[in-house]
């Protein structure tokens, strides 16, 4: 079963007319209920306009997006923030937890703010907490708890409505080797044993091998797609080769691990 289904997407970026950047071209993808696929290409490839347009933060110049059924660039500007709050969930690469709230109080703020019953979201917290190891931070403030704690807990806030599809956009862009192979065996769990659906954008080959199927793409075109089998290292190794033909920028990623 699809969850998401992108067909022909383009976007042109323009200015008074005038095209300033075609950003994608032509692209297509599927992914599957229970997937963790990740996004990859050189800067500038394109890699954030799809991102922004499966996540309906924008418009394609033309193409067909579906998720869960819908087609969120048919919705009213009201129905589309609903929309976007129950089917999405999003992690960035700087955490977005506001500094106010408590790691809780950030965690249940979609469920709060669609009037959820205390009881059900207890309900819904609990067991999330305990699997990413946050249970014993969540009456703490943001500014007392570490980098990949705080990644931790923007992973709950974003799956704890359940939403059709997980965004994710660099999720380990802030964090250093060790607590980004933590973050990463805690997704890969969560997508293993809840089938949570992950899309995730990276420019960090040792984050995207824990993906079942990464997606290249190449001046906002799909270039080329790989699988995983069953050792991680090995799929590693193939994503570094598909970056050396690839060619760009990837010169911050840290190819020496594994
Ligand atoms: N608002 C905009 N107006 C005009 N051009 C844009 C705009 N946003 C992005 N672009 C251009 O579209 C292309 C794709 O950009 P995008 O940010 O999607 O790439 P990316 O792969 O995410 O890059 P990076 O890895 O550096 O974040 C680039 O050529 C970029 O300069």
């Amino acid at each position: 079963m699809s969850v998401l289904k992108a067909h022909g997407l383009n976007k042109i970026y323009s200015s008074k007319g005038n095209v300033v950047n075609t950003a994608l071209n032509d692209i297509d993808l599927q992914v599957e209920y229970g997937e963790f696929v990740g996004v990859m290409g050189p800067s500038g490839s394109g890699k954030t306009t799809l991102l922004n347009l499966l996540a309906a933060m924008d418009r394609p110049t033309s193409g067909h997006i579906e998720i869960n059924g819908t087609n969120p660039n048919k919705l009213s500007e009201k129905k589309l923030a609903l929309f976007r709050r129950r089917e999405l969930g999003f992690i960035f690469q700087d955490f977005n937890l506001l500094d106010s709230l408590t790691i809780k109080e950030n965690i249940i703020l979609p469920l709060v703010l669609e009037g959820t019953a205390p009881k059900l979201i207890e309900e819904r917290l609990n067991p999330l907490a305990e699997r990413l190891q946050i249970a014993h931070l969540l009456h703490k403030r943001t500014y007392e708890v570490s980098g990949g704690q705080k990644q931790r807990a923007a992973i709950a806030r974003a799956l704890i409505n359940e939403p059709s599809i997980l965004l994710a956009d660099e999720l380990t862009g802030n964090l250093d080797s060790k607590t980004a192979k933590d973050v990463m065996e805690s997704l890969k769990e969560l997508n293993e044993r809840l089938k949570a659906t992950v899309l995730m954008v990276t420019h960090d080959p040792f984050s995207a091998s824990y993906c079942g199927r990464i997606v290249f793409i190449k001046d906002g075109r799909i270039f080329s797609e790989i699988r995983r089998g069953s050792n991680r290292q090995a799929f590693f190794q193939q994503i570094l080769d598909v970056l050396s033909v690839l060619g760009g920028n990837f010169n911050d990623a840290p190819f020496a691990r594994a």
